[in-house]
């Protein structure tokens, strides 16, 4: 292992299984010091047991997590070391504030001052302390949020792991707690790991974005990688909220839908035709089509493809248009007032479009 691997949280072979039912299977990640990294999927694809198998609340069954070099596997949860703030925060009702994060440094048997210390500069951090009394009962979901992480970071863990971080919290709080909270990270030495739902709070919030479906790691990479070069429809629809259609490269242009969506290769940036004859995979954005009426027009117009409207949304930004093609259903954006049975014409839109050239799904 090199130095610069050894130095923060290196997963390898993870495999966790509860009454025998496997529900990670042989996971491999590595998070720097210092580092964020977002684990997201949908529910019940096991990120929430990752988080528990590296604070040591649940065994593996096979492979190891290591912190700075050390084995964790066999250290009792009390000495990892590491800093949790669980999902609904799970603060204690009974103390006030200053005593939710002192309870850790307590619990190792700090002396008072080194306490007061700490939480003086965490209650400052946190912009605490004109709470520092108040039960938690008495506080916003937002305060109640930063006494957790306040809590989890008094012990200056190694690691500080975040279950859904925002999700208890309004949605009017939650972008400003959002940059709050990576103001915070940014400030930690620890390795940061957060468990989201969210892609927008994955991509905002990590250096690292891990996704996870059925118990196993699909791909992880930086947020603009992923968004860029998503490896698979899972992925794709996941974090980009696109379709991705396998197509070939031909003389005339990309060929998707079995050659009955041929598109020319003015439409893209990304792709020339030195690259005919490879296998390829279009992938389409809910901005990477423009939508044209099908009725009253006989012939398909170049470049396009026929699709039905399944169901029209407006989200006060845009409007999206749920759409069947080819018997799959994707989302876009359109200009166009549509309504729900109506046919269109949905062309990519020029330098739009993102062509997947020559690599494995
Ligand atoms: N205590 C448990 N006993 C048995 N099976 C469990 C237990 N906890 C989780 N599981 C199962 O393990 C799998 C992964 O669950 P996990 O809680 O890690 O998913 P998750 O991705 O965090 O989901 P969510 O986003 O809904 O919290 C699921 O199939 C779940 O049913």
């Amino acid at each position: 292992m090199t130095e610069e691997t050894s130095a923060g949280l290196v997963i390898e072979g993870l495999c966790v299984d509860y009454d025998g039912i496997r529900a990670v299977h042989d996971l491999n990640l590595h998070v720097p010091a210092g580092a964020t990294l977002a684990i997201v999927g949908p529910s019940g694809c096991g990120k929430s047991t990752v988080l528990r198998a590296i604070a040591g609340l649940i065994g593996s069954s096979q492979g190891s997590i290591r912190l700075g070099g050390r084995e964790l596997t066999d250290i009792p949860a009390t000495r990892r070391n590491i800093g949790l703030v669980p999902q609904s925060y799970a603060l204690f009702p009974h103390l006030s504030v200053r005593g939710n994060i002192e309870y850790g440094l307590r619990a190792r048997g700090a002396d008072k001052e080194a306490r007061r210390r700490r939480v003086d500069e965490l209650l400052a951090f946190t912009e605490l302390e004109r709470f520092e009394h108040r039960k938690p009962a008495h506080l916003s979901g937002g305060q109640r949020q930063r006494v957790a992480l306040a809590r989890a970071m008094a012990i200056d863990p190694d690691v500080l792991l975040l279950d859904e971080p925002l999700a208890a919290l309004d949605p009017q709080l939650r972008s400003g707690m959002r940059r709050q909270l990576i103001e915070l990270l940014d400030a930690t030495r620890s390795v940061n790991v957060i468990v989201t739902h969210d892609r927008h709070e994955a991509f905002a919030m990590a250096d690292t974005v891990a996704v996870m479906r059925e118990g196993r790691l699909v791909q992880a990479g930086g947020p603009r990688e992923l968004w860029d070069r998503p490896a698979d429809g899972f992925v794709a629809d996941f974090l980009c909220d696109a379709a991705m259609f396998e197509a070939t490269l031909t003389e005339h242009g990309v060929e998707a839908l079995g050659g009955s969506w041929r598109i020319p290769y003015t439409s893209f940036d990304d792709v020339t035709p030195d690259a005919v004859g490879q296998q390829a995979r279009l992938l389409v954005r809910p901005t990477s089509v423009t939508l044209t009426p099908a009725a009253g027009t006989e012939v398909l117009p170049a470049g396009s493809a026929e699709a039905r409207v399944r169901q029209v949304e407006f989200t006060g930004e845009a409007t999206l248009a749920q759409l069947e093609l080819d018997g799959r259903s994707i989302t876009v954006q359109t200009e166009l007032p549509v309504t729900k049975g109506e046919h269109v014409h949905m062309t990519i839109s020029r330098r739009e479009g993102v062509v997947l050239v020559g690599e494995e799904k």
